[in-house]
């Protein structure tokens, strides 16, 4: 039975419940992890994949970077999935324009707010870079386009030009505002700190686009819903550019474990994982949260044997939760009950003599670096149990 141990502390927490969509970026974001490439095929799996788990915006592309995008987004926006789909653009009409050819639902138009990208990357004042942002969802919005207004590098920008930004932006006819930490440079403390500013500061809808350069995507995404951000951007494996962004099977996880946001697919996140890794090229640690090889991977003997009694001891999650499996492998920490259940699984029932002669050897083995995986335990278990006899006929 698939079950998992909720995070009860919440109860000590004043929370109502969360008000939260995904918007998935794999498939613009995550592809601009350098090297990555999808062709249309398997962006449209890839999409179809996340709407079947319940993912509600699929952002599918950025239109305008080449023909093949733009065909792929074109593709996914008439597969007729429940997500609505989504591009990025940047303040420019050509950009929008090349959303409009896609047939997608949403456009997210943004633009650098911080000094830095003020003044080394768009060369303009505050003002100017409000002025484009407005002309460009003017034009989104009067062919029918829902708009998201968003901050590039917000978190690094002063806060009353942010608010004044998003209120110009609201006041145009925006639908939502995004709030990017472009470098990861927030901690939950201080995002839940920037949500709630901006929630004043505007009545449309907040979404948060999180990297990972401290390794606090995943936290600054939930710790945003907190504070009340509607939509929450991800990547499957996380992957992204630089270090990446919000892991989506963390942030569901998350969502369901801490509070209670049980409505998506669970289940299909470690296929969608190994389709995303194959596809990018990009391998997924084994200790990796939700998907990893060793996230159900046991060898401690104290865990094995608690584990046989209870799965949650020692699984905050079952493995069929999200579509995984659990493994035992046996080293220099595993302990009897461990062997024994595993001999037991492969036919043999060892004698505490033969139990003690092969973990002896199993910790041996192991001292010299070498686990064992189940087809090498079978290979050593009949070993042991030959040599075993020909001494006894022996003597
Ligand atoms: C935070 C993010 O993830 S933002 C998205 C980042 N993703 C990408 O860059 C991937 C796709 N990019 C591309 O394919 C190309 O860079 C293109 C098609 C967008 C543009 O290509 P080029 O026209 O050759 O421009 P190039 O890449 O050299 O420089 C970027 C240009 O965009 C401008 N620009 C950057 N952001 C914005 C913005 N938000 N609004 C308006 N203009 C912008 C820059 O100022 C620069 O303009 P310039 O050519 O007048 O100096
Ligand atoms: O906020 C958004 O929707 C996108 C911004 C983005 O991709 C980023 O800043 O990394």
């Amino acid at each position: 039975m698939a079950g998992f141990s909720k995070n009860d502390w919440m109860k000590h927490v004043k929370m109502g419940p969360l008000d939260v969509e995904i918007c998935d970026v794999t498939l613009r974001d995550g592809e601009q992890t350098p090297g990555v490439s999808f062709t249309k095929e398997e962006k449209m799996e890839i999409a179809r994949t996340l709407d079947e788990i319940g993912v509600e915006v699929i952002e599918a592309g950025f239109p305008v970077v080449s023909q093949g995008e733009k065909d792929a987004v074109k593709a996914i926006a008439r597969m007729g999935l429940d997500a609505k789909i989504c591009c990025l653009a940047r303040a420019v009409k050509e950009d929008v324009d090349a959303v409009l050819d896609c047939d997608a639902d949403i456009v997210g138009i943004f633009m650098g707010t911080s000094e830095l990208h003020l003044k080394y990357k768009h060369k303009k004042t505050q003002e100017e870079a409000i002025d484009c942002m407005v002309t460009a969802l003017e034009h989104a919005k009067r062919h029918g386009l829902v708009v998201r207004f968003a901050a590039e590098d917000s978190t690094r920008t002063d806060l009353e030009f942010l608010k004044r930004f998003y209120k110009a932006g609201e006041e145009a006819g925006a639908d939502y505002v995004s709030i990017a930490d472009t470098v990861g440079a927030m901690n939950p403390t201080t995002m839940k700190y920037l949500v709630s500013e901006i929630r004043k500061a505007v009545s449309i809808p907040v979404c948060v686009h999180c990297h990972d350069d401290l390794g606090l995507a995943v936290a600054n995404t939930l710790a945003a819903a907190e504070a009340g951000a509607r939509q929450l951007h991800t990547t499957v494996n996380g992957i992204g550019e630089r270090a990446g962004n919000a892991a989506l099977e963390e942030v569901l996880m998350g969502l369901l474990i801490h509070y209670n946001v049980d409505r998506y697919d669970t289940t299909r996140l470690k296929g969608l994982s190994d389709m995303v890794a194959r596809y990018s090229g990009i391998a997924v640690a084994k200790n990796k949260a939700v998907v990893g090889a060793n996230a159900f991977a046991h060898e401690s003997g104290i865990h094995i044997a608690a584990l046989l009694e209870n799965d949650r001891t020692y699984e905050l999650y079952s493995p069929e939760l999200v579509g995984g499996s659990r493994e035992f492998i046996l080293g220099k920490h595993s302990g009897s009950k461990a062997l024994c259940y595993m001999a037991r699984q492969m036919g043999y029932t060892l004698s505490q003599a033969e139990t003690s002669l092969i973990l002896e050897e199993i910790k041996r083995l192991s001292d010299m670096k070498k686990s064992l995986r189940k087809e090498e335990l079978a290979e050593l278990i009949s070993r042991t149990l030959t040599d075993k006899k020909l001494s006894m006929t022996k003597a």
